[in-house]
């Protein structure tokens, strides 16, 4: 006898039926009544509960050795995995070994994997931390390391990879994320846990989400359980949290629940989900109900006779009463089961959070919670959207597909991917830097870039700055440029190096900083004496503050007549940059990039500056990490990328990779043309070697092995394209705003403005900044403003900030426009002042709702109406304009008055076929679903609506 009923262990434990069926719920199990049956592994649960009921002991045993073969007779789990898989699935328990064929076996299935994925998977499954390797490098000068893999670090060498791949496969069956509704149930998927050799190789499923991490070492660690382990809802059908029913705004299809009683129509049900579109209109009532467990456990029980039976075929007489009974519980269960559009998948609690990599599809989500993604798809359809399993969807429809399902939804952002990437093949550079202490750190030279307005100088200044190295000229090398240099300087009687990043201005800058990289410690803003502040000194200094560098001041061209420094001072004062003077702490130097006046004491002012304010130190005893500064394609040598060390030490022969591009380090050499053999932190390096060229603000890092390096380069690859072939979501948006600030996103709504006229832009910025929002948690920050055209440069900075665009009488060149569009920047257009005023306040009271207008998508005539009665009148109509689609609103005119409104195209045929959609001049029949005052004559009016864009 497999299983007892919750009285009689009630009985035996000396608790009432009551207290037992209270505890069991409180346990986490599923019963329905005191005249449930459990299994074993419940009634152990119970037991344990009630330690002191001495008879406890003698039940267990005879229930226990049974337990097992129930989900065994089913399912692919091995015998040791399934008595825990049993656990989560008392609610199916009353049905299960004898008929109903659903719900026992599945969870064994879905939940026997989980149960031992983490018992296999964890030992050995990361590599042992990486050996640090010690870098003999800084005392020789020579190129220290053998270029040649570093034992124990590589998480791809088959001998430490073997285990993890080897434990799963041979503990665990095939699938262990296998979908317990799925019809492909208990079927290992091509390439799923079997690739113990290669645990690095993509799984195939991989392919179509992209980057994710391999099986062996992706995203979801090995070891660590699945975000969707526990998966409450889903090995249950009938418990848990599946017992609280489907979400409130479900489909209202669902409210034809089947009626107990319509479980014995077996075709509905066992059907249902290979037919999810037969659902909504048809409203089969197995369809619904039915279809979810019918279709999966119909298979898993198929072979165990009479299981037929649960859904009302065969038998009679004293069987055919218990099979009514039976369906009904099964009817029952079933109603509680979670289930959409006909399909069922694993549902969370409305807390269970599932993180997706931007450029994720149904596929890579359905991977996540075990579920099947042509059921996702499904739903996604039932929820007016519609997607291929492996088309990537933005974060907002995925947020809509995980509100339905229960789950909170993070895409990642591109630095949490990168970090999840590199984590994939142990590597932590976070946990790396945390893990520094005073013993290993040592001061690193600071980073510089020179910024300022136009003709201001920068170019003169770096060349001034340069000249003052006191080490120059000893290496006889030939200068070049390779977008960085350093020089070195007596300060306060100590020899201090310091790096200039060697392309003036704030747009490389940007660039980079909208890459996620960091290179800059501190800005020289620029400001000619005899020009003052100009536009793009306020755009620089924006930008500066907006990255939180500090800056100091060069004053430039004081040499010239006309140079007024005090009034740059002045000028400045109002954005914030007060000199100490003035009580201020930002330090200005008057300078001439021209005479070479005060260059050393500019140069002083930046050392003080990063002194009091910038801890720069670095751990120079580790493999290279940094940023690749620029780089080029040259004919003779190949890829030249010159790469800034910001921590570790780089030397010939290291594997690198950098960005998308990877490859050994060939030769190395600084500014002046010399060859390095090693580059200590704050270094840019020119590196001969890689396989392509980087972008600037790529960061760079040294691997163990080359395979790793290529390993990472393809796999951020992987994960541009298909971010680039993401739906981009805006960012931010004026509509969204209230919405991202309710969900504690941001509390600060950051704009950009740019106009034709400095009057009007800041006319509007006094205006903006005078809206009283009247929530002391919402603010209001313009972080740049500008005269002219929106630029690339606006897009960047409001990218990395989050910015909205408003430009006021100007508009975008359409490079902008797309690359807007591709970093879902929002940027709004107005002509008057009160509109671009009117929407902000509105959207930072959250009342920004959008907007909508109709557009006519096409006309049809009506020729002839034919009478059907399964889809009401016909109309035979020709399209006279436009496109006729199916689903899209439509209206009847006659003779100029609307006599039907408010309709919708439901059925589109060309002759007899369905049609999605028909062009101009073609025939066809439009079915108005229960509208039938249709005449010949008449015109069709199809119109969809469109958010309008504000001006
Ligand atoms: N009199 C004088 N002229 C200077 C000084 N510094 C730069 N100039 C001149 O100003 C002009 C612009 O200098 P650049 O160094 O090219 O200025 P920039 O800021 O790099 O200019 P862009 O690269 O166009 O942004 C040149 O003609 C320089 O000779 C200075 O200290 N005194």
């Amino acid at each position: 006898m497999a299983k007892v009923r919750v009285h009689e262990l009630a009985k035996e434990l000396g608790i009432t039926s009551k207290d037992a069926v209270t505890k069991l719920q409180e346990l986490g199990e599923f019963v329905r009544s005191a005249s449930s049956t459990i299994e074993a592994p419940v009634v152990k649960k119970l037991r344990d509960a009630y330690p002191g009921a001495g008879a406890a002991k003698a039940a267990a045993p005879a229930a226990a050795p049974t337990a097992p073969a129930a989900p065994a007779a089913s399912s692919p789990s091995p015998g040791p995995a399934a008595p825990k898989a049993v656990s989560p699935a008392p609610a199916p328990a009353p049905a299960p070994a004898a008929k109903a064929p659903a719900p026992a076996p599945a969870p064994a299935a879905v939940a026997a994997p989980s149960a031992a994925a983490p018992v296999s998977a964890k030992p050995g499954a990361r590599p042992a931390p990486r050996a640090e390797a010690p870098a003999p490098a800084r005392q020789g000068g020579q190129a220290p390391r053998p270029g040649g893999p570093r034992p124990g670090n590589n998480p791809f060498a088959t001998s430490q990879g073997m285990p993890r791949g080897r434990g799963g496969d041979g503990e665990r069956p095939p699938r262990p994320g296998n979908n317990p509704f799925a019809t492909s149930q208990g079927m290992p998927r091509p390439g799923g846990r079997t690739e113990g050799e290669r645990p690095g190789g993509p799984r195939p499923a991989a392919g179509a989400g992209g980057p994710r991490p391999a099986a062996g070492a992706g995203g979801p660690r090995p070891g660590a359980p699945r975000p969707g382990a526990p998966r409450p809802g889903a090995p249950r059908p009938a418990g848990g949290p599946g017992g609280n029913r489907p979400t409130p705004g479900m489909m209202p299809n669902r409210t034809e629940r089947p009626a107990p009683g319509s479980v014995a129509r077996p075709g509905g049900g066992g059907r249902g989900p290979g037919r999810p579109g037969g659902a909504p209109g048809t409203g089969a009532p197995g369809a619904g109900g039915g279809a979810p467990a019918g279709g999966g456990f119909g298979k898993g029980g198929r072979g165990r006779g009479g299981t037929q039976g649960a859904f009302g075929k065969g038998g009679a007489g004293r069987g055919k009463q218990r099979k009514s009974k039976r369906a009904k519980r099964q009817e029952l269960e079933q109603m509680s089961a979670p289930s959409l559009g006909g399909v069922s998948v694993p549902r969370g609690d409305g807390n269970t959070v599932i993180r997706l990599r931007r450029g994720s599809s149904i596929t890579d989500f359905a991977e996540k919670i075990d579920a099947n993604p042509a059921s996702l798809v499904t739903v996604l359809f039932h929820l007016g959207e519609m997607a291929t399993a492996t088309q990537s969807l933005d974060e907002d429809t995925f947020g809509l597909l995980g509100a339905e399902l229960g789950y909170k939804l993070q895409v990642v952002s591109p630095e949490d991917e990168e970090r999840e990437l590199l984590d994939s093949f142990d590597i932590d550079l976070q946990g790396e830097l945390d893990a520094e202490g005073d013993d290993v750190l040592e001061a690193r030279p600071p980073v510089v870039t020179v910024m300022g307005h136009v003709d201001h100088g920068k170019t003169r200044l770096l060349d001034a700055i340069r000249k003052t190295n006191v080490v120059a000229g000893e290496h006889g090398g030939i200068t070049q440029h390779i977008g960085a240099y350093q020089i070195s300087h007596v300060h306060e009687g100590t020899a201090r190096d310091i790096t200039f990043i060697d392309t003036p201005g704030h747009e490389a800058f940007t660039a980079m900083r909208a890459r996620g990289a960091k290179v800059t410690d501190i800005a020289i803003l620029v400001v000619a004496a005899d020009d003052g502040v100009m536009p793009q000194t306020v755009e620089a200094l924006n930008h500066a503050q907006a990255a939180n560098v500090p800056i100091v001041v060069a004053v430039n061209k004081i040499d010239k007549e006309g140079a007024n420094p005090d009034k740059v001072k002045g000028q400045l004062t109002e954005y914030g940059l007060v000199p100490e003077e003035y009580g201020g702490d930002t330090m200005f130097v008057e300078v001439s990039a021209r005479q070479g006046l005060n260059i050393d004491e500019l140069i002083d002012a930046v050392l003080l500056t990063a002194d009091a304010a910038l801890d720069l130190r670095a751990n120079p005893d580790k493999d290279a990490r940094g940023i690749a500064i620029e780089a080029n394609l040259d004919k003779g040598r190949g890829s030249v990328a010159t790469v800034l060390v910001q921590s570790g030490t780089l030397a010939v022969g290291d594997t690198i990779v950098a960005g998308t591009a990877h490859g050994r380090v060939r030769a190395m050499f600084d500014e002046d043309g010399n060859a390095l053999d090693i580059a200590l932190p704050s270094r840019p390096v020119q590196v001969l070697g890689l396989s392509n060229v980087p972008r600037a603000g790529d960061t760079f890092l040294v691997t163990s092995d080359e395979r790793t390096a290529r390993q990472i380069a393809e796999k951020r690859e992987a994960a541009d394209r298909n971010a680039a072939l993401a739906k981009r979501r805006k960012r931010i948006s004026l509509e969204d705003f209230d919405k991202a600030v309710a969900e504690g996103k941001i509390d600060t709504l950051n704009l950009i403005l740019k106009g034709d006229v400095s009057g009007a832009v800041e006319a509007l910025e006094d205006a903006l900044l005078k809206i009283d929002v009247g929530d002391d948690d919402v603010q209001l920050r313009v972080i740049h403003r500008g005269v002219g055209a929106i630029t690339q440069n606006d897009v960047n900075l409001a990218t990395v900030d989050n910015a909205i665009i408003i430009g006021f009488n100007v508009k975008p060149a359409e490079r902008v426009a797309d690359l807007a569009d591709r970093e879902g920047v929002d940027m709004r257009f107005y002509s008057v002042i009160y509109g671009a005023i009117d929407d902000i306040e509105l959207a930072l009271k959250g009342m920004l709702k959008p907007e909508y207008e109709e557009v006519q998508l096409g006309t049809a005539e009506v020729r002839e109406v034919f009478r059907s009665s399964k889809f009401g009148n016909i109309a035979g109509s020709i399209v006279r304009s436009g496109i006729i689609r199916r689903n899209t609103k439509a209206r009847v005119t006659r003779d100029g008055k609307i006599i039907g409104d408010n309709l919708t195209v439901e059925t589109l045929k060309r002759f007899k076929d369905d049609a999605t959609e028909v062009r101009t001049d073609f025939e066809c029949g439009i079915g108005l679903g229960s509208y039938n005052d249709i005449v010949e004559g008449d015109i069709i009016e199809t119109f969809e609506m469109r958010e309008k864009p504000r001006v």
